[in-house]
């Protein structure tokens, strides 16, 4: 049997890290997957045969003898838990982390045990200590605020949990291969797919794997989700600056900063509450046609920028976050970081009438800092599943 799932990433418009803290963000799903595919073999018994996992993108394959498996962790596949999934534990965190560290892990993609240790803990709990394999790949930038952790987990959750028999995808995805998942199913995919972030976030706030899941456009506030339905979606060039950078750290620096100012990074994430909040009902007003084109366009631009500013009194902006703000703002163009920041991607509003040749002069003065500039679709699918 063959499954496989595959989850897009994601672009933060407005509220990334306050979103950690209890205020409102915008995100919205790209049209660049994770893949997670999945093989079992007809008759898999716990005990026999190996766990493997080949993660393409960077070059790595892992297995672990299924005996192994049941020695270190038990038979943690429980029937009642896959329809409410228990945190990881310390303790099985501990073991998993064990069990990663059988293997040599090269120092340069040391960053890779993380999502490892999501793997293990997404297979064996929902599958239990059964043989099988899964190949992952991806379009999505590691570790460069595209979300590819969430649709990573996400992906993983979609395929485990269709195997498992307690999701099943319905209606199909217009002239492609791919199908959906119904409203209850997805649910259930979200919630395995947050423990797994957190796994390699430490304290997510849920954002990434929702708009992973459920696709689309949404504002999200305190795990509550809401769908904006966007008219005209707005184009966003994405500029990767390649500096590498590790969400749980950063997240975890403007937990320290928050406690060491707690009422000036209140007044902070109030601020980019109220922009998120403000971003969200334009793009809504845009839906209904309500607010012109380049009205919509200026103001989403102006909060994008309040939004920068804010992040920059978070302390997650880089020396080349800050190129690509001046680069674009030569060209009349606004930018901010997207994702948690300190380096990874930059988005920068298309204005629609924006001329093809400014576009093109911004992206080659980009590139000629060695970043890599790329566009993508706004707010389409989240999970899909293809079973053959
Ligand atoms: N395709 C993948 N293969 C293996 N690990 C992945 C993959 N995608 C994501 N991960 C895990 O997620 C981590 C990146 O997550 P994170 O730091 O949150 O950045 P982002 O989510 O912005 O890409 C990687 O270090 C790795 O552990
Ligand atoms: C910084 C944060 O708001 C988004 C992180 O996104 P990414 O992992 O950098 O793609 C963290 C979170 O919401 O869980
Ligand atoms: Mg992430």
């Amino acid at each position: 049997m063959e499954i496989r799932a595959r989850a897009p990433g994601k672009i933060i418009l407005a509220g990334e890290h306050a979103v950690v803290h209890g205020s409102a963000a915008v995100a919205a799903a790209i049209d660049l997957y994770t893949q997670s595919s999945l093989h079992l073999p007809p008759s898999g018994e716990g005990g026999a045969g190996e766990v493997e996992v080949d993660l393409t993108d960077s070059g790595l394959a892992f297995s672990w003898p299924c005996s192994r498996l049941l020695e270190a962790l038990g038979e943690t596949s429980r029937k009642a838990e896959l329809q409410a999934p228990r945190p990881c534990s310390p303790e099985e965190l501990a073991a998993i982390a064990r069990l990663v560290e059988l293997h040599e892990i090269p120092e340069a993609k040391i960053w890779l045990s993380a999502g490892l240790s999501a793997f293990l803990y997404l297979y064996t709990s929902i599958l239990g200590c059964r043989p099988g394999k899964v190949v992952v790949s991806s379009g999505l930038p590691m570790g460069a605020g595209l979300g590819s952790s969430a649709a990573f987990s996400v992906s993983l959750s979609g395929a485990l949990l269709t195997a498992a028999g307690v999701v099943s995808a319905e209606g199909a995805v217009g002239g492609t291969e791919w199908q959906l998942l119904g409203k209850d199913h997805l649910e259930l995919v979200n919630t395995w797919a947050f423990q797994g972030e957190k796994i390699i976030h430490g304290k997510p706030s849920g954002i990434d794997n929702a708009v992973s899941t459920f696709g689309s456009m949404i504002k999200f506030k305190k795990g509550e989700l809401t769908n904006l339905k966007s008219g005209n979606p707005v184009k966003m060039l994405i500029t990767d600056t390649r500096v590498g950078r590790n969400t749980k750290a950063l997240v975890a620096g403007v937990s320290e900063r928050a406690s060491r100012h707690p009422d000036a990074m209140a007044s902070v994430f109030h601020a980019v509450n109220t922009i998120s909040e403000e971003l969200s009902s334009i793009v809504e007003l845009a839906a209904t046609d309500e607010i012109a084109m380049t009205s919509k366009e200026e103001k989403l631009a102006e909060l994008m920028e309040m939004n920068q500013g804010l992040l920059q009194c978070m302390g997650v902006s880089h020396a080349s976050i800050e190129t690509v703000l001046r680069s674009t703002l030569k060209y009349n163009l606004v930018s901010k970081l997207t994702g948690a920041g300190g380096g990874g991607c930059v988005l920068t509003l298309i204005p629609t009438l924006l001329s093809k040749l400014v576009l093109e002069k911004v992206t080659t003065e980009l590139e000629s800092h060695g970043f890599r500039c790329f566009k993508v679709e706004v707010g389409g699918q989240g999970l899909q599943i293809h079973q053959g």
